[in-house]
């Protein structure tokens, strides 16, 4: 079931410069999130990922295309209406946006007096909120009390006091030191599988992506250059955004960069095997490769794991007579995929 469809989104910006094309911040985005999903939006800065948040909590109308949350096109709905979508949509933002003026009681019950809830309801829902993201002993501190993890924590509770059913998240963990980034991306996954909410997480870390992730689109200048599993796009990335994006943190095929640094040490054959668990049998490409008469030194790379799924990009420099370590590619070949390098001595 889908929670949020779009359909050939943009989104143009006057230029400030008078007679001037306009800004295409978001220029033909259509994308499906699933009812239950952690899908990440990645980008670097510019690429219209915060636009794209402020057209699917209807905060910017769209200069055109059509945006459905829960079944809902909310692009054509008048301003009275869309008060409710935003009270389905919850939101937590880099700098945490909390009032300095209000404790953190006052903080997470806000949204809820915008709402009009009741006083009662309010004060028990705080108290769960408080208990969820593990801050009950601090309902009386003000935000400039708090560390960043703890400021996030509020910004979560705040978020989901009036229970909606989806949660943006723009950057909500760049702002953190790695260890607190962790303790918020385990409290959002604890979010969708407990409360069962819709998260989509913007970042220009592809590590929050790995972390949290099920699905993930990769922006940019306006567009979705890719997107699909986080396991397939971490395995097989098509787009040069994402081979950029996923070489950050996973060792792929060697670059220019590394293939020269490795060819000063290395003077025989490099070779670089993709394996993956579930389709390679590795002992048996191994075997093929170790065949007699060729030597194998694992030289760069390793095996990922993402999404509970395992895969790895393994360069080795082969040595021996040339026959047959044309003959060991050859072997391996045929049943992963082998990449000779470029630059390799034979
Ligand atoms: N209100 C606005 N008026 C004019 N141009 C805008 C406006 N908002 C965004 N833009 C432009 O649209 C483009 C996309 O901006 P956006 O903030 O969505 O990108 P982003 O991927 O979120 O980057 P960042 O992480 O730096 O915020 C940029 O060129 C930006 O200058």
């Amino acid at each position: 079931m889908v929670m949020i469809s779009m359909r050939d989104i943009v989104k143009e910006y006057p230029s400030s410069k008078r007679g001037a094309e306009p800004i295409r911040a978001v220029d033909g985005v259509s994308l499906d999130i699933q009812k239950g999903n952690v899908f990440g939006v990645i980008g670097y800065s510019g690429a219209g990922k915060s636009t794209l948040v402020r057209l699917i909590n209807a905060l910017e109308p769209t200069t055109s295309g059509v945006i459905e949350v829960d079944g809902t096109d909310i692009t054509e709905l008048p301003e009275s209406q869309l008060q409710k979508v935003r009270t389905e949509i919850g939101m937590i933002f880099q700098q945490f946006n909390l009032f300095n003026s209000r404790n953190v009681a006052g903080n997470i019950a806000f949204p809820m007096n915008v709402a009009n809830y009741p006083k009662e309801q309010r004060d028990s829902r705080v108290e769960e909120l408080l208990n969820f993201v593990g801050l009950a002993d601090k309902a009386r501190a003000y935000p400039d009390q708090l560390s960043g993890g703890q400021k996030q924590r509020v910004g979560i509770a705040r978020a989901l006091s009036t229970s909606p059913k989806i949660l943006l998240a723009d950057e909500a963990t760049s702002a953190l030191d790695p260890q607190t980034t962790s303790d918020v991306l385990d409290l959002l996954q604890r979010v969708n599988r407990e409360l069962g909410l819709t998260i989509v997480v913007i970042t220009h870390e592809m590590d929050v992506i790995k972390r949290i992730a099920s699905h993930v689109a990769v922006m940019e200048k306006g567009k979705v250059v890719e997107q699909g599993e986080v396991f397939d796009i971490f395995a097989h990335p098509q787009h040069p955004a994402t081979q950029r994006f996923v070489s950050t943190i996973i060792p792929g095929v060697p670059g220019d960069r590394e293939l020269t640094e490795l060819r000063t040490r290395h003077t025989g054959t490099l070779v670089t095997i993709t394996v993956n668990d579930e389709q390679t049998a590795q002992p048996e490409v191994l075997r093929r490769l170790l065949a007699p008469g060729t030597n194998a030194q694992l030289v760069y790379g390793g095996m990922n794991e993402v999404s509970g799924r395992s895969f790895g990009h393994l360069t080795f420099e082969l040595t021996g007579e040339d026959a047959q370590i044309r003959e060991s590619i050859a072997q391996v070949s045929q049943i992963a995929q082998v990449t000779t390098l470029e630059g390799a001595s034979h």
